[in-house]
């Protein structure tokens, strides 16, 4: 395109897009946003909004699409939920004295991961803007991902060394927008799964650079490196914390002085989980992607915004760290015993969401009403640093602070309930600055003066119904109906259909002096806003930790009203192996079942790692599984739990392997997804994981299926040795009770009467004898007719079933192992427990010796 044969307006157009050529550009002209060429017709598909043209380029009409800037919030809400970014290209020249165009400035660009503006943010959820760098060492890759959640300032980073792990975080994560390094390989990596829908951007190489990261940070935060934050050594995340600033910054075009600091995450620091195990445990969302029925449906009884985000960061983040759950915990209980919860509660629902509030003063960009929210937070302040005086509250007291001086001075700044926006004024209180004080009083006396003119003129003229009124176009004018007889002294100034305006010299200079004195304190009381939300800045960095502090209180006290409405128990942690829950029920179940739940003890310890649960169709296997996960989840966010007791030990992943879903998009089907699934499980599970397998093998043909089910139980119990609850319909695999170490049967009551069956929920030590499918057929409506075929051919199965293979010898005909499998264990166990490393070469050649001996024997 020849810019020279473009209008000025176009040339200018055109170079202000050529810096935004991946956003869409928002063109000010007048009272609209206009787009342009490619950006209009997107727009106008993506808004439905319709596409017309102006002017020429090249011989062709530009293709325009606009809308009005006064609801361009709604507009740019929609495009940046859709994941597109918008720039926007204000008018700062002033049309009157221009030449050629009126001078234009892209003044803030909007991504879907950097917003702040209240109306385009979802109150309940964090929005994160995430970045993924790649690093190596010693040619191995390593990887770090960032995460900023601008419209409160958390930032965090962690590293981590597979790109499986990199995936679940994520998915954990659930970025808004993700920025990796351009021309990266990563793109398609990323570009399936869960994490197809986020937008990606692209960023330059220099900007994911380690050392200017790691000096943009210390920039950012004001410190002289990062050791403070333990980043010192981790290259990875810091490259991906520096790319991240490096864009909020470009596109924000401001300082962030509400972004202080970053938290290191370790990945030890907390339980591992995988996109499938949180999909499946329906922490957020339930698995139709809802966000009912959910765990954090049922607990979360926040009453702020920030107190909800929080609760659901940490559900997807459970703790290791005993003493940070036990202070947690230990506050819990202090509640529920002090009674404390409930007030606390009152005073929190005047708090608001006190985080965002202060990431746009940071921004500069606070509205008068976001100013007495704030004010009203603080006023809460003193009240709950009372009740917080408990040993194990002191740090949230502490971080709570001392805003008195603060809170005095915004009650002596702004009025009790101001307009939504400055423009107008009318928000600073009086007696708060007298200068605005004595502009006002003038505007104030000029407008009483103005009154007694009109009620002498009345006077004069004796024309009663004389008014004085007040037009944008005409100024001040006295108006009168059409018949009246005027003084010679009035000069016409309008005539409309049922009255004659006119002015007079004195009304005119009465005029000047209004306007004047009205504009002059509109002028002073924008200025003075500035000067306190300016006057805020220094105090952004506490506040900021008054309002975690905030959060997390009001986290504590919903599981503290709910452990007390729902009868929960404190658990109890510990550092050993195993776990034992009685009489524990699900949750989220309980919570919506209008029948009793029936609770039910789990015993996990050296002795019984892997459970093989069998039992009737709707018996209860997998509510009895997700509860265990989800009682141990929720002990390690610090809440109660609902149990009779609970003593959980050491836990360092949690996995499911639950329920099918296809997941065509990406390609692949129900069973592939199962398998990989699975794989992911045998490869990565360890003594210390909790491993829960819901009839795995169930999507292949009966044989293949039941082969690959008894496979993984017995990796899981040789190899992995978790802790695992194995649900099945084979009743095949209850016959490892009595094969492998460590291994038990538990089943799910049902009793039949009258060819009905009745489910007792009740999960007791042994296997199971039967499965009820056809009686559950019956009862979900499968019409008669093929009920009874299906009896007939079972009967017929039954009858000619063969001979069941060895391996899948049942329980009441314990198969053991011939000593030549016997021996192929011992020696792959071996193996498997070997630490490599740390053997020299005469030893590795000595154990092969000794293992060719085991074998040939
Ligand atoms: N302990 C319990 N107390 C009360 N109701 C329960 C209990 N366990 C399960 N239920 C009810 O039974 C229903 C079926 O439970 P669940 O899905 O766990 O059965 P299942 O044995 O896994 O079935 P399937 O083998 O068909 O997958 C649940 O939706 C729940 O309403």
């Amino acid at each position: 395109m020849v810019a020279s044969s473009h209008t000025p307006m176009m040339q200018q157009y055109l170079k202000i897009k050529a810096e935004h050529a991946d956003t869409l550009l928002f063109y000010r002209m007048g009272d609209f946003y206009e787009l342009f060429f490619e950006d209009a017709k997107k727009a106008a598909q993506l808004l439905d909004i319709s596409l017309t043209k102006r002017g020429q380029s090249g011989g062709q009409p530009i293709p325009m699409a606009g809308v009005p800037y006064h609801a361009a919030e709604s507009y740019l809400g929609r495009l940046l939920r859709m994941g597109e970014s918008v720039a926007i290209c204000e008018q700062i020249g002033d049309p009157a004295t221009s030449k050629g165009p009126v001078e234009r400035k892209v003044v803030r660009v909007l991504t879907p991961g950097t917003l702040s503006d209240e109306a385009l943010l979802d109150t309940h959820r964090e929005n994160l803007l995430v970045a993924l760098s790649c690093q190596s060492q010693m040619s191995q890759p390593y990887y770090g991902v960032a995460a900023l959640d601008v419209s409160s300032g958390r930032f965090s980073a962690s590293e981590h060394d597979t790109l499986d792990a990199v995936y679940a975080e994520l998915e954990r994560l659930q970025p808004a927008e993700l920025l990796i390094v351009e021309q990266s390989e990563l793109a398609s990596w990323l570009a399936r799964g869960q994490l197809r829908q986020v937008p990606i951007r692209q960023r330059p190489v220099w900007e994911f650079d380690a050392q200017t990261s790691s000096q943009v940070l210390s920039r950012q935060f004001g410190t002289r490196d990062l050791a403070g934050f333990g980043l010192q050594q981790a290259k990875a995340a810091t490259a991906a914390a520096g790319a991240i600033v490096q864009y909020v910054k470009a596109t924000q075009q401001a300082a962030l002085p509400h972004i202080q600091s970053i938290q290191f995450e370790q990945p030890d620091d907390a339980i591992v989980m995988d996109a499938a195990t949180r999909k499946n445990l329906e922490l957020t969302h339930n698995l139709s992607g809802s966000q009912q029925h959910t765990l954090a449906a049922v607990l979360d009884q926040t009453v702020t915004a920030m107190g909800s985000r929080l609760l659901k960061r940490w559900l997807h983040r459970p703790l290791r760290q005993i003493d940070v759950i036990n202070q947690r915990l230990n506050a819990v209980a202090w509640l529920i015993t002090e009674q404390q919860a409930d007030s606390i509660h009152d005073s929190l629902k005047l708090v608001g969401d006190m985080q965002r509030i202060l990431a746009r003063v940071a921004l500069q960009s606070a509205r008068p009403r976001d100013l007495t929210r704030l004010r009203q937070a603080l006023q809460q302040v003193p009240a709950l640093k009372a009740v917080t005086g408990a040993p194990d509250m002191r740090h949230i007291q502490h971080a709570l602070g001392d805003f008195s001086t603060l809170v005095e001075h915004l009650e002596r700044a702004v009025i009790d309930n101001p307009p939504v926006i400055i423009r107008d004024g009318g928000v600073l209180a009086p007696g708060y600055d007298a200068e605005l004080d004595e502009l006002r009083a003038l505007s104030q006396g000029a407008t009483d003066q103005l009154d007694a003119l009109a009620e002498r003129e009345r006077q004069r003229t004796g024309i009663a119904n004389l008014r004085v009124g007040y037009n944008k176009v005409h100024g001040f004018y006295i108006e009168t109906s059409r018949q009246a007889q005027v003084p010679a002294d009035y000069q016409r100034r309008q005539t409309l259909k049922n009255a004659e305006r006119y002015i007079i010299p004195e009304l005119k200079s009465f005029e000047d002096k209004v306007l004047r004195s009205q504009s002059q304190a509109l002028a002073l009381e924008k200025q003075l806003y500035q000067q306190l939300l300016e006057s805020l800045l220094p105090h952004v960095g506490a506040l900021q930790q008054c309002a975690d502090a905030l959060a997390q209180l009001d986290v504590l006290c919903a599981f503290a009203r709910h452990s007390e409405t729902a009868n929960y128990c404190r658990p109890e942690l510990h550092d050993g192996f195993g776990m034992t829950i009685t009489q524990g029920r699900h949750p989220v179940v309980e919570h919506y079942s209008e029948q009793p739940f029936i609770a039910n003890d789990l015993n996990i310890n050296a002795s019984r790692k892997l459970s093989v649960i069998t039992g009737p169709n709707m018996g209860g296997k997998s509510t009895f599984m997700r509860q265990a996960a989800l009682i141990t989840l929720m002990a390690h966010v610090g809440c109660f739990v609902p149990a009779d007791a609970a003593r959980i030990g050491r836990i360092e992943r949690i996995f499911t392997r639950i329920g099918a879903s296809d997941e065509l998009a990406s390609g692949r089907s129900t069973f592939m997804v199962e398998m990989t699934e699975t794989a992911n499980i045998l490869n990565n599970a360890n003594a210390y994981s909790l491993v829960l397998m819901d009839e795995i093998g169930r999507g292949t043909s009966t044989y293949d299926g039941l082969s690959l089910a008894w496979a993984c139980a017995h990796a899981l119990a040789m190899q992995a040795q978790c802790m695992t609850l194995f649900a099945t319909h084979y009743f095949e695999i209850t016959a490892l009770a009595s094969q492998l170490p460590a291994t038990i049967n538990l089943h799910v009551d049902a009793t039949e009467h009258n060819d009905n069956v009745a489910f007792l929920h009740h999960v007791k030590d042994g296997a199971a004898n039967r499965s009820f499918g056809l009686q559950v057929a019956k009862l979900a409506g499968v019409p008669n007719h093929v009920i009874d075929n299906a009896k007939r051919k079972l009967a017929e199965l039954e009858r000619t079933a063969p001979q069941q293979p060895e391996l899948f010898a049942t329980a009441n005909a314990p198969a053991s192992l011939t000593p030549e499998q016997q021996a192929q264990l011992d020696v792959a166990n071996s193996i498997a427990q070997l630490k490599a490393d740390e053997l020299s070469p005469r030893q590795a050649l000595d154990l092969i010796y000794t293992w060719q001996q085991q074998l040939k024997r």
